[in-house]
């Protein structure tokens, strides 16, 4: 297919256009480059503007004679969103219903979403299925939510298909390891532990310890990126207008930031200094996937289960990229 990847020189983004271009399609990507990076587009013709330009949008769709969208463009920190919402409502929901209004005009009728976890706010159990309440507990998931109800409405009066995918704790780098995780600032807790291990930091804060969970600490369920590019390639091929899909992607397994960080001890061999610090505003206690509808109807299967391998992968990136895309 010929399939334009918004955000795709983002880190999810990233991975995904270089296996969708493995795989045989004909990949475009859309990035304003605010976060993503020139070169982790490598080869893969990067068309650098912004989702608001809904004629920069459909031109690009009718020019490269785009089948499909997946969309990754978005901000995606729950702390600064709870802390600026403006700038999350704007680009989020705003810049994708300009993407959806230019597919639309281009008569585009597929897209693959990144929706996420947060939809869920603070789940009643764990792990979390599809049939789970979503309840957003800060303006980030808010505005994840907006999107999936604006993808079934779309969906419903003008025949689009589309999956709202949504992931769980996105980690590790690709194991040709050429792309990795590269956010400034970086906010992801395993790039800022292992950036602790470098040297780069003097130590990692961790975030709470007063959760109700084993340790006090935060529970995340860490997905490999790679994995989540295969299920994002599957997702394409799979839905039509008649069977859009909404789906959890993640290992089922959660580890606590404690266990986060003593996983990184172990793989790096360094000591990794922790302090205590207060709780991160919009932070749920636990959010662990039940994956198992992913698994059944992708027949998708995540390669990595133990998060020490996903931190392996890391950490090989962060090594021979020690000041990441350095653009
Ligand atoms: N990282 C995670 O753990 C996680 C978990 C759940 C969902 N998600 C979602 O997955 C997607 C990708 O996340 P990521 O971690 O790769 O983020 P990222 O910041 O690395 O990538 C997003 C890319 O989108 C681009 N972008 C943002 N707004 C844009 C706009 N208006 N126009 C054009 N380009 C724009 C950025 O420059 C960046 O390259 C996001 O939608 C995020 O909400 C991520
Ligand atoms: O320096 C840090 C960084 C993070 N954490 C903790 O580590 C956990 C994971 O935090 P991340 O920032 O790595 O990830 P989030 O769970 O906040 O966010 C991720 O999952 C979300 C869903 O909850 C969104 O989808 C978002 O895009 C994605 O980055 C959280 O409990 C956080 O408080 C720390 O203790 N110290």
């Amino acid at each position: 297919m010929r399939v334009l990847v918004t955000g795709g020189a983002g880190y999810i983004g990233s991975h995904t256009a270089r296996k969708l271009a493995a795989a045989g399609h004909e990949v475009v990507i859309f990035d304003n480059l605010l976060y993503g990076h020139r070169s982790a587009a490598g080869k893969i013709p990067l068309v650098v503007e912004d989702l608001i330009d809904r004629d920069k949008l459909t031109a690009t769709l009718l020019e490269n004679k785009i089948e499909a969208v997946i969309h990754f463009a978005a901000f995606a920190q729950v702390g600064e969103s709870v802390t600026n919402p403006s700038i999350y409502y704007n680009n989020n929901i705003c810049g994708t219903i300009s993407l959806l209004d230019a597919m639309r005009a281009a008569d585009v009728g597929r897209i693959v979403f990144s929706s996420t976890c947060a939809t869920y706010g603070i789940p009643a159990s764990s792990p979390i299925d599809e049939t789970f309440p979503q309840a957003p507990i800060n303006p980030y998931g808010f505005s994840k939510l907006a999107i999936e109800h604006a993808l079934q409405d779309y969906s419903q009066a003008y025949g689009i298909a589309y999956a709202a995918l949504r992931y769980f704790n996105a980690a590790g780098a690709s194991p040709q390891g050429d792309i990795g995780e590269d956010h400034t600032p970086e906010s992801h807790l395993i790039p800022v532990v292992l950036q602790v291990a470098l040297g780069q930091r003097k130590a990692i804060s961790i975030f709470g310890t007063d959760y109700p969970t084993e340790d006090g600490t935060c529970v995340r369920d860490y997905i490999h990126v790679d994995d989540l590019a295969d299920a994002h390639l599957l997702a394409m091929e799979k839905i039509t207008p008649e069977n859009s899909l909404q789906l959890n992607l993640g290992t089922g397994r959660g580890s606590s930031v404690q266990e986060i960080v003593e996983a990184c001890r172990e793989v790096t061999g360094h000591e990794i200094p922790t302090e205590l610090s207060p709780r991160r505003a919009g932070d749920p206690p636990a959010l662990v996937a039940n994956p198992s509808l992913a698994r059944k109807i992708l027949d998708w299967q995540p390669k990595y289960l133990d998060v020490r391998e996903t931190i392996e992968t890391a950490w090989r990136w962060h090594q021979s990229h020690p000041q990441g895309f350095a653009d």
